[in-house]
């Protein structure tokens, strides 16, 4: 069989591990169910065209090693029934790849027109379905908690999702493709890395070329992206990110702004030794600055005890309120660096290894890891983006909207701060800058307070805010916000409720 000795006879040793393990799952859930019962859901996309190969060749095997040695009749034919869910949507040169598949390889194609759910009860309804082979790997936003038998959910009709290939990374598909000379949906040569429809994905920006030449510009091919990561840059998000006025470009699409909009973040710092009081944590004071800098507001900051349950609370508490959660410290490999799995937790997620992560660890510090993994390198499962940037020895781990500093020092955090301002995927966009206006002042708390409680009223769009750095000294009143105008006019009104002279314009806070 072609696949089998295309595999067999290369050199790749973890492809071959990779495709023994998702062939023996194969094989096993044809034992497990009968032929009748199975199918195959098949978009063209790389990940299925993957799992069309590689249940031809578990098909043969299993025709070879069950039913008395008995062959299947043609290596090539492989008559599973498989179900594609076809919409307008699709990239014509989806369609038309699935059903060149589908002839090619005899596949028993049934084309539906309704959505996933409706379409698989009705298929369920006509059917004796009981497993579906499904190409989803770890990454996919939607393999969460799924394993290779993973039943539907509830709500949906009741079937085992079999996920041959959920551990494979981008990597190991374009292996397989490439060491077994199979035909792939031609947008895969034109950049684009992972296809989802029409209005949503475009070739991924990381694969650009630009020839100076002739000013065409134009796209390498998938298997030339380095960063697996990355495999989903081309495809839009489907919820924008907010801005305050400002065009917003989130994977090179621009969106609309929505005025006077701000965003929050939250810094969780992470170690019993700030707690005890044996350590200072000014990292966490550089980050409200730089945060503040471009425009954000910092809503809360906590320390936590290094402990997966103080982190996980913490995290859960700050995550669904928040754009952007910062945690710093507690990564690393010491008993007492527990941040990532607090973050697993917070998500209700558990920790699988990062191959693409272990092997920035082992470059970086020439480790032989002793065990049979670097628990270092287990990250949440199915929600970390690894946010890579020429200046960073390690990529920075980012959950959702969570991102994990491994920054120790100032210089460390300057640095890391620096790449996270250039990389799109970090969230973090420079908004409009907030300004302050502050007015000193020689009277005292009790003969201002009232009128700062009714300023603060008339304009809550303003953080009005007092404070001295002695009891002797000249009591300090701050105006911070986004707009120059309402900055103004609270001042001009509190300087009105006084007699002339009681206040005088300072750059000191
Ligand atoms: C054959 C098949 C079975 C699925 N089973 C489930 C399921 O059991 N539970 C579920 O929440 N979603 C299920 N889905 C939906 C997918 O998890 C996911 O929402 C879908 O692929 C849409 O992905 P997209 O939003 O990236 O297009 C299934 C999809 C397919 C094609
Ligand atoms: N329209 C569809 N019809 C049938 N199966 C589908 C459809 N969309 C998704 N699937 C199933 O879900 C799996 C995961 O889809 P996903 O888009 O992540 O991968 P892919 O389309 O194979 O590759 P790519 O990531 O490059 O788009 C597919 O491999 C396929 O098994
Ligand atoms: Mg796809």
């Amino acid at each position: 069989m072609e696949i089998d000795k295309a595999v067999r006879e290369c050199s790749d040793r973890r492809l071959q591990t990779k495709y023994k393990n998702a062939v023996y799952v194969i094989e096993r859930s044809f034992i497990l169910y009968s032929f009748e019962e199975v199918a195959f859901s098949f978009n063209g996309g790389k990940d299925s065209t993957v799992l069309l190969h590689l249940l031809r060749a578990g098909y043969f095997l299993h025709k070879k090693n069950c039913c008395d040695g008995k062959p299947a009749d043609s290596e090539k034919r492989c008559p599973i029934r498989t179900i594609y869910f076809e919409n307008s949507r699709a990239f014509p040169e989806i369609d038309s790849f699935t059903y060149k598949m589908a002839k090619v390889y005899e596949l028993q194609l049934d084309i539906i027109s309704l959505d996933f759910k409706s379409g698989l009860e009705d298929l369920a309804r006509k059917k004796p379905i009981k497993a579906i082979f499904i190409g989803t790997r770890i990454g996919d936003p939607n393999a969460v908690g799924q394993e290779q038998f993973s039943p539907s959910s509830t709500g949906w009709p009741p079937f085992m999702r079999v996920n041959p290939i959920l551990d494979w990374s981008y990597r190991d598909v374009w292996a397989f493709l490439i060491t077994c000379k199979v035909p792939y949906c031609s947008l895969y040569d034109q950049g684009y890395t992972s296809i989802g429809s029409i209005h949503d994905t475009t070739p991924n920006e990381l694969l650009r070329v630009t020839d100076s030449s002739n000013k065409a510009e134009q796209f390498k091919p998938a298997y030339q992206l380095s960063d697996g990561r990355l495999e989903r840059a081309g495809r839009r998000k489907k919820t924008p990110l907010i801005s305050d006025g400002a065009d917003v470009v989130v994977n090179g699409v621009k969106s609309s702004p929505q005025p006077n909009r701000s965003l929050v973040a939250s810094i969780i710092g992470v170690g019993d030794e700030i707690l005890y009081g044996t350590f200072e944590h000014h990292l966490i004071i550089s980050l409200c600055k730089k945060l503040h800098s471009i425009g954000w507001k910092v809503t809360h900051n906590a320390i936590v005890r290094n402990d997966i349950d103080s982190v996980a609370e913490e995290v859960e508490l700050r995550k669904s309120t928040n754009d952007l959660v910062i945690l710093i410290g507690g990564v690393g490999p010491l008993h007492s660096d527990v941040t990532v799995a607090g973050v697993a937790k917070s998500f209700d997620v558990r920790l699988a290894p990062d191959e693409e992560f272990e092997e920035h660890l082992r470059h970086l510090n020439g480790i032989q890891f002793t065990g049979d993994r670097n628990e270092m390198a287990l990250l949440p499962e199915g929600i970390t983006e690894l946010l890579h940037h020429e200046m960073l020895p390690v990529p920075l781990i980012k959950c959702r909207n969570v991102i994990i500093l491994s920054a120790t020092n100032i210089e460390e955090l300057n640095a890391q701060w620096g790449c996270l301002l250039e990389l799109p995927e970090t969230l973090l966009i420079q908004l409009s800058p907030f300004i302050s206006k502050h007015l000193s002042t020689l009277i005292t708390d009790m003969e201002i307070s009232t009128s700062l409680q009714n300023l603060c009223l008339r304009f809550p769009d303003v953080c009005i805010a007092g404070h001295r750095k002695s009891r002797e000294g000249p009591l300090i009143i701050s105006f911070v916000g986004k707009d120059i105008a309402r900055i103004e006019a609270a001042s001009l009104d509190l300087s009105q409720n006084f007699k002339d002279g009681t206040f005088t314009e300072t750059n000191c806070e």
